[in-house]
């Protein structure tokens, strides 16, 4: 695929599709910055009128000269009251369309990441996808809503204030732009040290933001290994090498506005003096006060000046983060639903693979060649080493990942013919250690599915043996968790993560289940018990290491390197004295 010619054009026209529902208010807005720029602009040729009709034109009659000094000083006020109240309107209608636009980015980004596949997620660290949501956007909506505006208004101002000049003088003008170019050169090279100042601050605060991340997830590892100082220093490094660069733009910006200010006053002394002379000559039309206006109108001149260079800046910023957002926008969903969706509701239940293959990455096969069948209501049991391919086997059920060759279905129907939503809908899920929201352990249950009562979410915990330990929290069923599960033991976290499954009420359920040394015995028997009520009448595949469940299942994989060597039930893979005989005796070994 070619590259667009400009990259930017293609990414500001893309913005612009945001913004083209909310065209009428920019229209509204465009008017207000146009109307301000010209009535500011304005304002130095009254000076001008007073200077020669009032001040030195002695022709007239005194009391003509009061009346008009009068009239002018009165609409000079009237203008600029107008003028500021204008500006305060544009200023606030610009401000809400942007913060619009940006809201509708943000939506379409976040809804964008809910639908992407797990692979995906895989690939990308949550701190990019943070940044994606947070930092991008916000750059954005500094320019949407300052830059655009800004530049707009600071382009109308200068364009005005130059016919402006024009109009009053065009020898004074010449002079002026020829001063220009070095002025522009110069505040070009200032401007250029402070945007690569500002990319290393940002590529420095990343580093920092990603080592922060890991560190605090890590915490525990890092603390139990007394790996504090190592930690310390790396943060030190890091944080030291952010603050060189914070201080090398602070450098250029302080150089920035001295820069605009002497170019300022070198412009004016230079004016003043060719003015000063061309008056003292005569014959020419400049008067005194043409000469004044035109020194307003520099000073004026030099205002936008100084913030349009620096509105470039958050332009090439902003299109940096335009580009990572569409970027992100535009990869391809790789887990699709299909266009015409099979009904999920009459399913029955059986789940069969045949002759699955499936890897994460490439040439790395995970599952070989897989065939099987659960029948409706039956527990299956997957056991085997770690790494050995079982929890690949319930990613493929859930459409996590799609299989590569081979088909997987339910009732008969291949799942790649279900809709994601309505397959997921059916499915019940037990993660050994599962996440917990910051939310209520009412709302950690039903996960805010509004077709839960409190009675069903009660009667849930209450199945699965969860309740008497809610009911001993501060708030019972309102108390709030924090992230990550914070002041529950693991095996209340699974205690509540088989309340979550049941309350869904789902057909198919799949059960992670990991013997915890942690957990005390009779904790152990209460998820033990749970998990019993639980794959009760459901089809259910769990991925078992305590032998009760294997021995209770109704029928055992048995899965080696992605391949499954045997099926049957307990008694039958003993009796075979193979892989299962061994494998089965290992785990007894450690709860002997
Ligand atoms: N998201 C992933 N991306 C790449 N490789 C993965 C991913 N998840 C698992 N794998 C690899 O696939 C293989 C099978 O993993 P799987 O989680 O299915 O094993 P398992 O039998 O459930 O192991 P365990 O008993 O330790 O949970 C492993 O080699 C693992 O490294």
């Amino acid at each position: 695929m070619s590259r667009p010619k400009n990259p930017s054009r293609g990414l500001a026209r893309r913005l612009l599709r945001y913004a083209l529902p909310y065209w009428p208010w920019l229209l509204l807005a465009l008017v207000l910055v146009l109307t301000v720029s010209a009535s500011i602009n304005y304002l130095p040729v009254l000076i001008k009128h007073l200077t020669d009709q009032c001040l030195l034109d002695t022709s007239a009659p005194a009391a003509t000269r009061i009346h008009l000094l009068g009239q002018i000083s009165l609409t000079y006020l009237v203008i600029t009251l107008i003028g500021y109240i204008l500006r305060y309107a544009q200023g606030l209608l610009t401000v809400w369309i942007g913060q619009k636009i940006v809201y509708d980015l943000r939506v379409d980004v976040f809804h964008k990441a809910l639908r992407m596949h797990q692979a995906w997620f895989d690939r990308t660290p949550v701190g990019t996808l943070l940044t994606r949501v947070t930092s991008d956007i916000e750059r954005l909506q500094a320019f949407v809503t300052d830059g655009v505006a800004g530049t707009v208004a600071d382009l109308f101002m200068l364009f005005g204030i130059m016919g402006y000049m024009l109009l009053i003088s065009p020898r004074l003008s010449m002079v002026l732009f020829l001063l220009l170019p070095p002025l522009f050169a110069l505040l070009f090279f200032v401007n250029h040290k402070l945007r690569n100042a500002n990319r290393l601050i940002r590529k420095r605060q990343a580093a920092l933001n990603a080592l922060t991340q890991e560190d605090i997830t890590g915490i525990t590892t890092i603390q139990l290994f007394n790996r504090e100082s190592a930690a310390r220093s790396e943060f030190d490094e890091r944080n030291n090498d952010l603050r060189l660069a914070h201080f090398e733009e602070v450098r250029w910006f302080s150089i920035y506005f001295p820069v605009i200010e002497t170019g300022q006053a070198v412009t004016i002394a230079i004016i003043l003096a060719a003015g000063g002379l061309w008056l003292l000559a005569g014959g020419t039309p400049l008067t005194a006060g043409a000469l004044i206006a035109f020194l307003a109108y520099i000073r004026d001149f030099f205002r936008p000046l100084g913030s349009l260079s620096d509105k470039a800046g958050s332009f090439q910023i902003a299109m940096a983060s335009a580009e990572r957002l569409f970027a992100l926008m535009d990869t391809p969903e790789e887990v699709n639903d299909p266009d015409v969706p099979q009904p999920t509701d009459k399913i029955d239940g059986t789940i069969a693979f045949e002759n699955v293959s499936f890897a994460y990455t490439e040439n790395n096969p995970v599952l070989r060649n897989i065939s099987f069948a659960v029948e409706p209501g039956q527990v299956l049991a997957v056991v085997g080493a770690t790494g050995s391919g079982k929890t690949t086997i319930i990613n493929l059920i859930g459409r996590y990942y799609d299989a590569k060759e081979g088909r997987i279905t339910i009732g008969g129907t291949d799942i790649r013919d279900f809709k994601k939503e309505d397959l997921r809908k059916r499915i019940g899920t037990v993660f050994q250690d599962p996440f917990i929201f910051a939310a209520s352990v009412a709302d950690n249950i039903s996960l805010l599915n509004p077709a839960l009562t409190r009675d069903d979410i009660v009667r849930a915990a209450t199945a699965v043996n969860a309740d008497s330990f809610i009911r001993n929290l501060p708030n019972g069923y309102d108390t709030e968790l924090n992230e990550r599960g914070g002041g529950l033991s693991l095996g209340q976290k699974q205690l509540l993560a088989m309340a979550r499954a049941l309350a869904q009420n789902p057909d198919l359920l799949f059960v992670l289940d990991e013997a915890t040394a942690s957990i005390d015995t009779a904790t152990e028997l209460l998820i033990q018990d749970a998990l019993g009520k639980l794959v009760k009448n459901r089809t259910s595949i769990v991925i078992a290491h305590r032998l009760s469940t294997i021995r209770n299942a109704d029928r055992i994989l048995v899965m080696r390197h992605g391949e499954l060597v045997d099926s049957g039930n307990h008694d039958e893979l003993m009796a075979r004295a193979g892989y299962y005989r061994n494998l089965y005796e290992m785990l007894q070994q450690p709860v002997a």
